[in-house]
């Protein structure tokens, strides 16, 4: 059984769903099926997921929301006109909306998380409607028979009974459509995951029901060894492992969300991307191993909005426990931090700086002045982290060398380095306006000069 999930620019009109159609039609292995919300359908085009957040925010400010409504009803009025539906679903779309617009606004995350969910929700009802008009039996399966998440305030996760709910799903004679990117709390609770969490529907239900494919379902043949929006004509990956793949997906690799790895990683099920638009098109391969080829470094991703807090203190590396006090100020502020590099004196604390705002920077220096007693402490924004990967980079002496030399190329100081103890990624820490240069300048290093075997 294939798990296959459909990314927005697969959904995103009549024109791509019909194209779904036929993919899903093409092999009768493909029995479940996970949509996203509609995407753009060109550069400038808006999600749905993007007028659902602006729905909501304009009604939490108490803004008239008629409109905003009748932009994300229009939106699924072209693509039920495009597939020649009659209005029933359009019906169902409308008061869906509606009833979730009057909802309790008291928790304002939740009330954004139900209007964001919507569009998935949507979309899957609207497709399993299709498919079945098209003589193709599917049947619209809601992320409440099953997909159970963890309470607030943590990040959204499906708890272990999630998977064991879903495995039921294998018995279903239909086509599943499932709707991407949200599940209910053991109480009922909607929540979704971050952006682009489709992905990791589509990974917990492959891994629920034991598949033996994910296929994720794109825009883009296979992924490229770095971003083609920056990098010109990047060469492909054919096949690259899960540890490879978390690492690039965690700093820029959009084209598959880092946390979509974890559930079919622990049963090494394969995950295959590929191209709505091009099927025929062999995509990208994730899997536990793959065949060593001579290029020691596999993709080069990057992304910027860090944030570095710096802390020195004379005679630090003396001071038992001054680490720890540090990170536990950042944990009382609710922050998750991604690298501390350290010296003797000097200790950086990289985190996200979506995490992060005036008054939480302010406590944060403050305490760590009085209670660490810190000579200097600042934060300093705008940082993009740029990350080289590769399984055969362990076994290649002076890699650092070249990279840091093709940095310094570029005009740009490296602000941080971290490689971490798997020897599988080597991160540099960059101010974010030199971020493109050198993405295009380590490509050029490691990948232009290098005859593929
Ligand atoms: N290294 C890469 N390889 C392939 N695509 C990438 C890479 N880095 C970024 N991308 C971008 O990811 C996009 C696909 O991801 P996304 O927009 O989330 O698609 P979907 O709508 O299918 O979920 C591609 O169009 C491409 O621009
Ligand atoms: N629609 C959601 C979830 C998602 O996974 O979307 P996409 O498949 O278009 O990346 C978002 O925009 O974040």
């Amino acid at each position: 059984m294939i798990v296959c999930k459909f990314g927005g620019t697969s959904v995103a009109s009549a024109e791509q769903i019909k194209k779904v159609a036929n993919i899903v039609k093409s092999n009768p292995e493909r029995k479940i099926v996970a949509v996203s919300a509609p995407g753009k359908r060109s550069s400038d085009d808006i999600k749905v997921t993007d007028l659902l957040i602006d729905l909501a925010e304009t009604a939490l400010a108490g803004g008239d929301v008629e409109s905003k409504i009748n932009g994300v009803v229009n939106r699924y009025r072209d693509i039920t006109d495009g597939l020649g539906l009659d209005n029933t679903m359009m019906n169902v779309i409308a008061a869906d909306l509606s009833e979730r617009v009057q909802a309790d606004r008291s928790n304002k995350d939740l009330f954004i998380d139900s209007i964001k969910a919507s569009g998935e929700d949507n979309n899957a009802k609207l497709i399993a409607s299709y498919f079945n008009s098209i003589g193709m039996p599917a049947k619209y399966v809601s992320p409440k028979e099953g997909l159970v998440l963890n309470d607030l305030p943590e990040r959204t996760y499906a708890l272990p009974e999630a998977y064991v709910n879903l495995s039921k799903l294998k018995d279903t004679k239909e086509i599943i459509i499932f709707p991407g990117f949200f599940g209910y709390t053991k109480e009922g609770i909607l929540r979704t995951f971050d952006r682009g969490g489709s992905d990791i529907t589509g990974s917990i239900l492959a891994s629920a029901v034991g598949a033996t494919l994910y296929e994720n379902f794109t825009d883009v043949d296979c992924v490229f060894a770095a971003n083609p929006k920056v990098v010109n004509d990047p060469v492909d990956i054919k096949e690259i492992t899960y540890r490879e793949m978390r690492e690039l997906s965690y700093a820029g690799f959009s084209v598959f969300h880092d946390e979509a790895l974890m559930p079919v990683y622990k049963q090494g099920i394969p995950v295959n991307i590929k191209n709505t638009n091009n099927p025929s098109a062999p995509g990208t391969r994730i899997l536990p191993t793959r065949i060593q080829t001579n290029r020691p470094v596999t993709g080069i991703s990057a992304d910027g909005g860090f944030s570095i807090l710096y802390v020195s203190k004379y005679l630090m590396n003396r001071e038992v426990g001054f680490g720890r006090k540090l990170l536990q100020i950042i944990e009382e502020e609710n922050i998750s931090y991604e690298h501390t590099p350290s010296g003797l004196d000097d200790i950086s604390v990289i985190m996200r700086s979506n995490q992060l705002t005036p008054e939480k920077e302010e406590r944060i220096v403050a305490r760590v002045k009085t209670e660490l007693c810190a000579d200097d402490v600042h934060f300093s924004h705008n940082f993009s982290m740029i990350v080289i990967v590769g399984e055969g980079m362990r076994h290649n002496t002076g890699l650092a060398a070249r990279a840091a030399t093709a940095i310094s190329n570029t005009g740009a100081n490296i602000e941080m380095i971290n490689q971490g103890s798997s020897e599988v990624s080597l991160v540099f820490g960059v101010r974010s306006e030199f971020e493109d240069r050198i993405l295009k300048g380590l490509y050029e290093e490691f990948f232009a000069k290098i005859p593929i075997s």
